[in-house]
């Protein structure tokens, strides 16, 4: 992956100027849907629509759709033709694609103003950019207060990937009948709710921060599990001791908040207490484990929140590091599921 330069020079200087201008490229894509520019001309089809005709059946008056307009031409997001303006494919599905539009709320709401500090996350090794929501030393105990819109991109984006995953890890996760999991870094409680709706014998305990533990109680409440789902308050990153009755060890989209040497840490203290024939079973998104090369870009580009937004020392990593870190923290691989869901892979693992 990426072994070549795939431009011309020609294409070469248009891509580095897609990329110098890429923040008025990307608002613009954000206003053409927010004015309901976007949604207009999808209903108009084929038959496109004029300026004149755009200022009526949307939210914009006439100098901001052609604005607009003429930068969503550059950007291939709209043609025009004898003066009436048409959607494209990209934007078709700027506005109809789930993942795009989880994406971009992802990237408006939760990261666009915070990334003007990345630089300084950089050189620091702290979320710099975290400070336009408030004084957090990282984002995981501020979840459940960031304000809104940022919170409900967070939980979207979040949810996107690791929902599509979570049913086509089910039946790899209950083939060894567990009767006792734990869900580390279980957030809202989806997974665990998942398991207990998937298996009715299985029993979860979910694990994650204080804060995060609130939130998830709700949920489990709702939806009539609370005897079946427990609780488990923990910094993985504390000296706290760790429960040590689980048959599986789950944890999905939960290493990648950490640093190598934190991933390490927290993966050998959970060798040293499971039972010899527990599993682990991690659930993450490698970016060099993506068929396309959108996907790669987007854990690519994600990884930047987590640099700037998140905690200033984690990212998505790449499937040949992390299986070294597994390695040093005393795990061997049993089985490797690559693309379930949206570009997740499972990996089954024993102590060794
Ligand atoms: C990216 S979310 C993953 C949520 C969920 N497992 C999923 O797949 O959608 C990471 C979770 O890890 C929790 N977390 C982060 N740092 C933690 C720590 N030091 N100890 C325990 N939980 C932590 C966060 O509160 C959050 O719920």
């Amino acid at each position: 992956m990426y072994e070549q330069d795939p431009f011309s020079a020609l294409e070469a200087i248009a891509e580095a100027q897609r990329i110098a201008f890429a923040p008025m490229l990307f608002q613009t894509a954000v206003c053409l849907r927010k004015f309901g520019l976007l949604d207009f001309l999808d209903k108009q089809g084929n038959q496109g629509a004029t300026l004149d005709e755009i200022v009526l059946g949307s939210e914009a008056d006439e100098y901001a759709a052609s604005v607009l307009l003429d930068m969503a031409l550059s950007g291939r997001i709209i043609t025009r033709s004898a003066n009436r303006f048409y959607l494209a494919k990209v934007g078709h599905f700027l506005l109809h694609d789930t993942m795009t539009r989880v994406n971009m709320d992802f990237s408006q709401d939760v990261c666009y103003q915070g990334l003007y500090f990345l630089d300084e996350a950089l050189k620091q090794g702290k979320p710099a950019g975290l400070r336009v929501f408030g004084e957090w030393p990282t984002i995981y105990p501020a979840l459940s207060q960031l304000p809104n819109p940022a919170r409900e991109s967070w939980f979207a984006f979040d949810h996107y990937y690791s929902d599509a995953a979570f049913n086509a890890a089910l039946p790899h996760i209950f083939a060894s009948q567990p009767a006792n999991l734990y869900d580390i870094g279980g957030n809202t409680g989806k997974w665990a709710i998942s398991c207990c709706k998937y298996d009715e014998n299985v029993a979860v305990t979910l694990l994650d921060l204080p804060e995060q533990i609130a939130l998830a109680q709700q949920n489990v409440n709702a939806a009539g599990l609370a005897s079946r789902i427990g609780f488990h308050a923990i910094d993985m990153l504390g000296d706290a001791p760790l429960p040590n009755a689980a048959d599986i060890w789950w944890m999905s989209q939960f290493l990648d908040c950490f640093s190598p040497e934190q991933i390490v840490g927290i993966l050998s203290k959970i060798a040293q207490v499971m039972k010899p024939d527990a599993r682990l079973c991690v659930m993450e998104l490698f970016w060099d484990a993506q068929k396309f090369d959108a996907a790669a870009f987007s854990l690519n580009a994600t990884s930047l929140y987590f640099t700037c937004m998140a905690n200033g020392n984690s990212r998505f990593y790449s499937a040949e590091n992390f299986l070294r870190y597994l390695d040093m923290a005393g795990f061997g691989v049993e089985k490797r599921l690559d693309n379930l869901g949206v570009g997740h892979t499972l990996l089954i693992c024993h102590k060794k």
